[in-house]
Parts: C-alpha cells; structure tokens; sequence
C-alpha cells in the first residue's frame, strides 16, 4: 500500500501495527478502570503496569512505596489485571470478615478449572463451604496432638543433619536445612510418607516436589492472565504445574488411598486419613455431578478428586511458608543475642531437655513474642485476596463486581501508625502487658476472616517444635558470609533471595 504516493509500505506490516494498536487502546482500555473510580494509583505502564517495579525492587518493595505514597487503598495494575491494594485495618475488616458474604471467593483471575477447582484455597462459594467445614476439623487441636509423633521424627532428622552440615564449623544454609525438614513434616502428616529430604535429595517424593513448586509454567499463566484478563477460557487448560509431578502425585495419594482403603488398622494419624474419613459412610454414593449447593454437599463425603487436590494443596501451602518463618527466626535470633539468650533460659527453665511436645510448646510465651515478632517482620505471604461478588462500597471506595481486592500483608506490618520503628525486631511487642494495645486487624500473617490459613495451628505447631529441638542442641551464630539484613525475593512469599548461612553453635 502506498501513502500518498511516497511511501509503500506492505500490506503484513499495516496489518501488523493495526494489531498492535488495537493490543495498545485495549491496554489503555484496561487500565483506565480505576480513573474512572476515582481510586488513587500510579499511571499504568501499557501492559505492564507496575511489573517493571516488582523487576527492578520486588513485590514487596513496590507494595510499601505504593501505599507511602498513594494511601491505604492504591489502584494498581498487575500487566492489564486490576488490583485494589488494602492496608486500611476498617477495610480490610468489613471485606474479610463483616461482609465477608460480599468477598467469600479467592480472585478468580488465575483459576485453573482443570484439578485444583476442588482444592480448599481455589474453590469459590458453596463448594468452598462445604470443602472448609468438611477439612477444618482434620486441623483441630486434638488431630495436631496426635501428629506430634510424626512431627518429632522428623526433629530427629533436622538435628541429624544440622550436626553433619555444621560439622568441622562449616556455615549452614538455614533455609535449606529447615527447607528439608518442613518438606519432611508434610510428607509425612498430608501423605503419610516418611522421606529423608535432606539425606536423600533424589527420592521420587523429594524430586517431585520440589518441582511442583518450580513456578516455571504458573509463570506462563500468570503472565497470560495479567496481559489478557478478559480471555482467561482460552488459557484455563495450561496446567500449573509440573504436569509429570502432578501425575506423580496423584498416583502417590491414589495408592496410599486404596492401601488405606483396604486397610483395617486405625493407627494412621495424617492429613490424607483423616480426609478418607471424613463422611466415609456417604462418599461412595456421591457423584462429582451433584447439585452445587451446601444442603447437597452437607451430605456428602469427600470424592476422591477432593482429597487429591487438597493433599496437593496442603503440600503447597505448608512446604515454603513454614521453611520461610524457620529460617527468619533463626537469622533474627543470631543478630539479636539478647533474644536468644532469653529464649533459651526459657526454654531452660521450663522444658530442660524434655523433647517439645504440642503439650509443652505451645505453654511457652516468650518463644511466642519471638514467632509473632518474626511473622510482623518477615510475614511469609505478603499478600492475600478477595474478589467482590456484588458492586458494592466499603468505607466510602466504590469496589465493582469482580474487583480482585487485595490485601497487603506486609505493608500493615510496616506501617508507623500501627507499629512504631517498624523495622526494628522487637518481640515485647508482644508481651502480655503489649499484646492488647496492638490495634485488631493489623497482624495479619495468616490472613482473617472465615477463609483465613487453615493450617494455622500445624504451621505454629512444627515450627515451635523446630525452634525449641534446635535451642536445645545448637546457638544460632552469624557467620562471615551472613547477609545482614537479608536481601529478600523479588515474589509474593517472603523469602532470602541468597539464601541464610549461620554458623550453628552446638551446645
Ligand atoms: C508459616 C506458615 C504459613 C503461613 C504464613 C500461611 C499463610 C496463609 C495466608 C496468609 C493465607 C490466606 C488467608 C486469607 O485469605 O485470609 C493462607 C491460606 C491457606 N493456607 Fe496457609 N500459611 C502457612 C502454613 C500453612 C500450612 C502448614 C497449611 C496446610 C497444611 C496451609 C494451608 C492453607 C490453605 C489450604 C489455605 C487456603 C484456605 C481457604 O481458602 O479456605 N498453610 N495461608
């Protein structure tokens, strides 16, 4: 095609740059959303929004300038996928949990209909209802007490390997010692598979794992999602996972579901048991077709489907979340001495050399004010959603139907108002003479609400019994190569981008 007479220019590049101006005007499209709200926020970068932040500093960086600058509720654009980010604690109490009939569902944008429709953390409505009130019990305080032997055998292989890895007063990569053992815990409470992580890095449970939560092809989908929101049906069928450690797994939960099935001992204490269990008398009954409303559901056992996808879950959701809060709680208590020298007397007065037990853990306060502190400094998921049901306003901002709202973590936990010299690591915050003062809504680490972690109490549980067994046998030291503070990841879950080397005093 020639233009006025003087330039030819072929008709595949015309339509080329036709289709990317149409790509460009459905980005601006996109991204005008919150300007016609009237929500403050950054101008949007077409198609990127504000990722190019999140490359250069992080999400969690990006998070706390954004709210410094813009306020406790910021627009923000995640590619062309709008994002209402929250810190207000008034708000983020009305959507999680006053009108959490307006906010019941997770945001749908990264949803894969496929297998993980059934997991607790994905499902949306009465599906959700019925997943939460069927699996919520599996997690009470009795089911946790009857887990703490499958816990402790996994202490005695942390502390085996922490004394081989320190041996000779080498440093110790922390997040991958506590790595192998939170790996350990949920094989062995979800699975009832007792692995080795650490000593044996190539067994099939181990290898798969680890590369179910490699996010190379949720990288995929999320980035197909946050450039074209409105065309999620076409990329709903890209799996988000590694599809061969998915089908490893499903065959894994599969074979320990027939042996259980045909096994008449009632010894098994694990997660995946206790899901057979549940309702065991209707399941069989129940077709995966039945009406979607919670009477039908309330009627029902968990179909096989059901159990998988949230054995695979709680695999997920349990491994790098736990390993996280591990290895900040031993940095934070080899730069603060003090702390730890406190912990230990504690430790010393009140156990002495009793194994930790769900019992006798959980009685310790100071170990507490030490876990808190250290889920406010370093909250391993920094954020969280949900997506609004209905148009609706909460606390005078107007929130259309669909809107992923979403609440960041670790920004509350920043925030001066709320915790004065917020970087500085200081467990009286939580002492029983301070604990009241902190204002409702502001410690956030596990989410609040109805949809709030289910595996609160297994997370608390392992992790003090880790804390405690390691303060009885080593004293976290900084070694040369500690990087203080730690730089963290650039992703959503608060993690040392190179890792925590400490030196491990053995006592
Ligand atoms: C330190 C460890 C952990 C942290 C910091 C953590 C944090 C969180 C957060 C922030 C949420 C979102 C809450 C909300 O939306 O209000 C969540 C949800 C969830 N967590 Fe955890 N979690 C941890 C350990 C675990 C463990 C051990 C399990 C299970 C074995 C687990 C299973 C789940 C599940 C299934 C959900 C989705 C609940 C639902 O949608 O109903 N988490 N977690």
């Amino acid at each position: 095609m020639e233009i006025l007479g003087l330039v030819s220019i072929p008709s595949w590049l015309l339509v080329i740059m036709a289709f990317l101006f149409l790509l460009i005007m459905y980005s601006v499209y996109k991204q005008s959303y919150f300007w016609s709200l009237g929500i403050p926020g950054p101008t949007p970068i077409p198609f990127l929004g504000i990722i190019p932040s999140i490359a250069k500093m992080g999400l969690q960086e990006t998070d706390l300038r954004l709210m410094q600058k813009y306020g406790r509720h910021v627009g923000s654009f995640f590619g062309n996928l709008p994002q209402l980010l929250i810190t207000d604690p008034e708000m983020i109490k009305e959507i999680l949990v006053r009108r959490f009939s307006e906010f019941t569902n997770r945001a749908q944008s990264f949803r894969n209909v496929e297998f993980f429709d059934s997991a607790v953390n994905v499902a949306p409505g009465e599906h959700w209802k019925f997943l939460r009130s069927t699996l919520s019990p599996t997690f009470s305080s009795g089911k946790m007490r009857n887990m703490t032997p499958l816990i402790s055998r996994c202490l005695e292989k942390l502390t085996r390997n922490a004394r081989n890895m320190s041996e000779g007063g080498k440093s110790v990569e922390m997040k991958s010692l506590f790595g192998a053992f939170t790996l350990d815990v949920i094989c062995s409470t979800g699975f009832g598979i007792e692995v080795d992580s650490q000593s044996n890095p190539n067994d099939p449970f181990v290898v798969n794992a680890r590369k179910a939560m490699s996010n190379n092809i949720i990288g995929l989908r999320i980035l197909l999602s946050m450039l074209f929101p409105d065309f999620q049906i076409f990329f709903r069928n890209i799996p988000l996972m590694d599809q061969k450690a998915l089908d490893f797994f499903i065959e894994a939960t599969k074979s320990v579901m027939k042996e259980r099935r045909n096994s008449t001992s009632d010894n098994y204490k694990d997660l995946i048991q206790l899901m057979i269990n549940a309702h065991k008398e209707q399941s069989d009954k129940t077709t995966e077709n039945e009406a979607l409303n919670y009477d039908s559901y309330k009627k029902r056992g968990l179909t096989d489907r059901e159990i998988l996808a949230n054995a695979l879950i709680f695999l997920l959701a349990a491994f790098d979340t736990t390993a996280s809060l591990l290895t900040f709680v031993s940095y934070l208590l080899a730069v603060n001495q003090d702390v730890q020298d406190k912990l230990i007397s504690e430790i010393d007065m009140e156990l002495g050399k009793k194994p930790p037990t769900y019992d006798n853990v959980f009685k310790l306060q100071y170990l507490d004010m030490v876990v808190s502190e250290t889920l406010r400094v370093y909250p391993p998921a920094t954020r969280f959603n949900r997506e609004a049901a209905v148009d609706t306003e909460v606390c005078g901002v107007k929130i259309p139907k669909g809107l992923d709202v979403t609440v960041v973590v670790s920004a509350v936990h920043y925030d001066p108002e709320f915790w004065p010299n917020p970087r500085k690591f200081d467990p009286e915050r939580f002492s029983p003479e301070n604990k009241g003062n902190i204002k409702p809504f502001t410690f956030l680490p596990f989410g609040a609400g109805p949809r709030n972690c289910i595996g609160i109490r297994l997370a608390l549980l392992e992790a003090k019994m880790a804390i405690v067994e390691m303060l009885q046998n080593f004293r976290f030291m900084t070694a040369p190569e500690t990087e203080i503070p730690p730089k963290l990841d650039k992703g959503a879950l608060t993690k040392p981008a190179n890792g925590v080397y400490l030196k491990l005093e053995a006592l």
